[in-house]
């Protein structure tokens, strides 16, 4: 069965036409990156895909049934780092992570929050406020706080942003153990490396060519 399915998917604006009848197609254990310029809509058909839009036409499926975001039982299936993470100004780093995890009703939410932290390199900062973080700090944050749910598809918009070098190479290790793992993975980049290494389809959106 095919972890998710977009078809037909338009999405207007007034009279700005984003997307129009766009398909796609995703499996477990496979990613399949959005590259294109800016504004040509990746981020608007993850948000669609996400349940954070409605589209103009179009369905989106997950494993075969229309996906809806107000059912639980799919919505820990999907985790999204879409462009709109906010964060409680007074819980700490790992206060944020315990949260999810018990959210979530992950099997062992103390190790599996320490084990994240370690993952993406914030220990020494586990007990700062969101307020005091680097904004690559932040960005790992938002990285930990999908790897401490369940998940079977991620929706990352440029989830390379503001990582550094090191970073970066660190994502794409991340990510292709997620796709082992057999996760399906949508993302937009524009991090070419990133695509090359994680990308198994790649859908280029607009038509200008990218910078
Ligand atoms: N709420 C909105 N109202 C009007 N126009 C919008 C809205 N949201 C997005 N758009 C427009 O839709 C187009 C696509 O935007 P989108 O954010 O999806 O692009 P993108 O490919 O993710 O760009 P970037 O590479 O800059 O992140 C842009 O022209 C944008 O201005």
């Amino acid at each position: 069965m095919t972890l998710l399915t977009v078809s037909g998917l338009s999405r207007s604006y007034g009279d700005h036409a984003v997307l129009t009848g766009l398909d796609l197609s995703l499996e477990a254990g496979r990613a399949v990156a959005l590259t294109g310029t800016n504004g040509s809509g990746k981020s608007t058909l993850l948000r669609c895909v996400a349940g954070a839009e409605e589209p103009t036409a179009g369905e989106v499926l997950l494993d075969g049934r229309p996906y809806d975001e107000r059912s639980a039982a799919m919505r820990r299936d999907v985790a999204a780092l879409l462009d709109d993470l906010d964060l409680f100004p007074d819980l700490a780093v790992i206060e944020h992570l315990d949260l999810v995890a018990h959210a979530h009703r992950a099997e062992d939410p103390e190790a599996t929050v320490d084990g994240v932290l370690e993952e993406v390199g914030l220990v020494d900062q586990a007990d700062q406020l969101p307020g005091s973080l680097s904004s690559g700090q932040r960005q790992r944050l938002a990285l930990a706080l999908l790897l401490v749910r369940p998940r079977r598809l991620l929706l990352l918009d440029e989830p390379e942003q503001r990582l550094d070098t090191e970073g970066a190479r660190w994502l794409a290790d991340l990510l292709l153990r997620e796709k082992e793992a057999g996760v399906g993975i949508l993302f937009a980049s524009h991090h070419p490396a990133l695509v090359e290494a994680v990308a198994d389809d790649v859908i280029r959106l607009g038509s200008s060519p990218d910078a």
